[in-house]
């Protein structure tokens, strides 16, 4: 059986930075939230790549700039460090208006991290992480120990500080470029589709591992996306852009979920929604005590109290190990019921986990019953799909969410 806490951990870890807000202070002061006011960028071949965006990027959080190719995602990403001019309106960072920073100034305050890394093929891996400190002149031994110490943080291995990054992997190159954008230990972070050149496994890595991080820094992120799974995965608020440079919508990713704002947002979001908005959802479903065996009881002991022909099999933690049926095809009713002979099912639910999460384990479990543990991993009771459904629906019907994409 496998647990389904892996996904519950992700949900929880990226609440967890939300919520227990880590102190976001850096050398460079202070608590950074950016502010678009009424944007504009009218590039001079007279193509509108943003549109009168305003919203505010809270301090220490992560907002999602998501959207379909050419919705003005980047280009609203380079305004905030000016490495593209807006053609109106203000960027502010705090109470600072960023068009009357210098450029370089206000850059030292803002890490940037892109797809490919952009790492400099030439130097070694310690050397580009140490880049702008060594630009600036910066204690040298001081940099040297700083990059060690992120590339530890990153999940990067000391050895292959002296590599040049053809010698690393994807996955790897990229971890040099968040440990090298935070080297200067910037408030403000901006990452523009920066997992998307890896396969689609090593990105989840990546993906769990950014937000681990981002629990331990708190910095004000703002990621560019085209992917919403990877938006409703990673941000605390979600911008959806469209084509024109025109916000949609801007939201928790529950919201979104749960309220599109408009058919664009829907048919971006998915026609799954409601099933990704169970992920959000974490009403307790009552779950209905159950007869178990131990592994080591017999099997006709196991068929008088199989229910349905399937009855759970615990160890002496009372941990479920997976269900026994009777038409397993053994007749010696005196032999013992070991795990060799167990069908293992599918998720465990946790107990307060996601209705998603119990979903899953009812949808996959072999007798139909889903099985709820407790933090420890102990057997607490089953739930059929059935009652999670009703749940759903009632939750539906009371309007907390769009209609669930999930039928009985
Ligand atoms: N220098 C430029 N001159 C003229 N038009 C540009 C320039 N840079 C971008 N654009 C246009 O502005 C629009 C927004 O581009 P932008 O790169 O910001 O979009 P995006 O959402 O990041 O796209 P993608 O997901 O494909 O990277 C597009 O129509 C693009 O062609």
């Amino acid at each position: 059986m496998r647990n389904g806490n892996a996904e519950h951990g992700a949900t929880t870890g990226r609440r967890r930075s939300s919520t227990s807000q880590p102190t976001n202070r850096s050398e460079h002061g202070g608590v950074r939230m950016i502010k678009f006011d009424s944007v504009t960028k009218r590039y001079p071949d007279g193509t509108v790549a943003v549109n009168d965006l305003s919203l505010t990027a809270p301090s220490g959080q992560i907002t999602v700039f998501v959207g379909p190719s050419g919705c003005g995602k980047t280009t609203s990403l380079r305004m905030i460090n000016r490495m593209i001019e807006p053609s109106g309106g203000t960027i502010w960072l705090d109470d600072q208006d960023t068009g009357k920073v210098p450029p370089a100034t206000l850059r030292r305050g803002i890490g940037y991290v892109i797809q490919h890394a952009g790492l400099f093929p030439h130097r070694t891996i310690l050397d580009n992480i140490i880049t702008v400190p060594s630009l600036l002149g910066h204690n040298k031994k001081q940099a040297r120990a700083k990059a060690m110490e992120l590339m530890e943080r990153v999940g990067l291995e000391a050895r292959f500080a002296e590599r040049y990054p053809a010698q690393l992997s994807g996955g790897q190159q990229q971890r040099v470029g968040v440990a090298r954008a935070l080297v200067a230990d910037p408030p403000v972070m901006l990452m523009d589709e920066p997992f998307s050149a890896v396969d689609p496994v090593v990105r989840e890595q990546l993906q769990q591992e950014f937000l681990r991080l981002q629990s331990e820094l708190g910095k004000t992120i703002v990621f560019v996306t085209h992917d919403i799974d990877e938006a409703i995965k990673l941000g605390d608020q979600v911008a959806v852009l469209n084509v024109g440079g025109v916000l949609a919508q801007l939201a928790s990713p529950a919201e979104l979920l749960s309220h599109p704002a408009n058919s664009f947002v829907a048919g971006f979001v998915g026609r799954d929604r409601g099933y990704r908005a169970l992920g959000f959802a974490t009403d307790t479903v009552p779950v209905r005590s159950e007869t178990t065996v131990a592994v080591g009881a017999t099997v006709a002991e196991g068929v008088r109290a199989a229910e349905d022909g399937w009855v759970l099999v615990v160890d002496s933690a009372n941990s479920p190990q997976g269900w026994f049926n009777v038409d397993h095809g053994v007749h010696d009713g005196s032999m013992q019921i070991t795990p060799a002979i167990l069908n293992l099912g599918g998720t465990l639910a946790t107990e307060g986990g996601t209705l998603r999460n119990t979903l899953d384990a009812a949808l996959s479990s072999p007798s139909g019953r889903g099985v709820v543990v407790d933090e420890d991993g102990r057997f607490r009771g089953t739930v059929t799909a059935a009652e999670v459904v009703a749940r759903i629906e009632a939750r539906a019907a009371a309007g907390r969410y769009g209609a669930p994409a999930v039928s009985g």
